[in-house]
């Protein structure tokens, strides 16, 4: 059996000029090359459980109750020192917009060798050979012509495989991916999927926020279905999603009117 990767235990989130919690006694648990896909209506707490993960909430904003835990270490109590250790290099993270993770300005190459040289004793040369393997392992051909362009002139599909190729140069062992297709066309969408999926079979684990049940079936593994901050049903996606128990997963499946094959 695969080791527990990643554990959320009790997380609540609530805004702190607030009484109201926007994320209410989360929990749930990840292993080594598992998967795990944040399911539920906008607004339910999907991205703010990422957050909280990702240590991207602001302290002064936000009250973050409960704990998480990545290889038993507590990420809420990191220091900011140790915060280098594990963001970007052991967790790595796909946003809906992949813009907003790299300077528009600068080549793709020069920055994801930064990247890299600031987790892993390299060469200049040699992060740049690196980032050329991953990008070939994450389906990506003409990578030559990648690694010298700058954000602004690849799409946004583009940008999110190089995103997955920094984490599989990186060697991440968590990968969250927040809509990483919402923007795809199918064709995009399916092969961002296949990259995840190219992750996951070398042992990393995903937690994925989608709204797309296709995307779904074709990732498997677990789902987690929130409605209100609240966690309403968890289980293993095929089986959640075939025979959901809770009424609100009911209306989400019928809503998107899902088909198994
Ligand atoms: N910075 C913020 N300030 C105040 N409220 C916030 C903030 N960020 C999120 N919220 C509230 O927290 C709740 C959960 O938001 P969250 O973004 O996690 O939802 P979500 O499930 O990811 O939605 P979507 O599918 O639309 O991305 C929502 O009610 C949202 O309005």
């Amino acid at each position: 059996m695969n080791e527990t990767l990643l554990q959320v235990e009790h997380l609540t989130i609530k805004l702190k000029n607030q009484n109201q919690e926007l994320v209410r006694d989360i929990s749930f648990s990840l292993e080594e090359g598992g998967t795990i896909t944040l399911l539920g209506q906008s607004g339910s707490g999907k991205t703010l459980t990422c957050r909280a993960i990702l240590g991207l909430l602001n302290r002064s904003a936000f009250q973050v109750g409960g704990e998480i835990l990545f290889e038993e270490k507590s990420l809420l109590q990191l220091k900011e020192k140790e915060r280098a250790l594990y963001y970007g290099s052991q967790i790595a993270f796909v946003p809906q917009n992949p813009m907003t993770a790299l300077d528009p300005s600068r080549k793709i190459g020069v920055q994801m060798a930064e990247f890299l040289r600031l987790h892993q004793e390299l060469s200049r040369k040699d992060a740049l050979s690196l980032c050329e393997q991953a990008m070939a392992r994450a389906g990506l051909t003409d990578t030559k012509r990648f690694l010298n362009s700058r954000p602004y002139q690849l799409s946004g599909g583009m940008l999110q495989r190089v995103l997955i190729a920094l984490a599989i140069a990186g060697k991440a062992k968590l990968v969250i991916a927040d809509e990483p297709t919402t923007a795809l066309d199918a064709i995009h969408r399916d092969r961002a999927v296949e990259q995840l999926l190219k992750l996951r079979e070398q042992g990393c684990a995903i937690l994925i926020v989608t709204h797309d049940f296709d995307v779904v079936r074709h990732i498997g593994g677990h789902v987690l279905i929130m409605k209100e901050g609240r966690m309403v049903e968890r289980g293993r996606a095929k089986e959640v999603l075939q025979n959901p128990k809770a009424g609100y997963t009911k209306e989400l499946i019928e809503a998107i009117h899902l088909g198994w094959g």
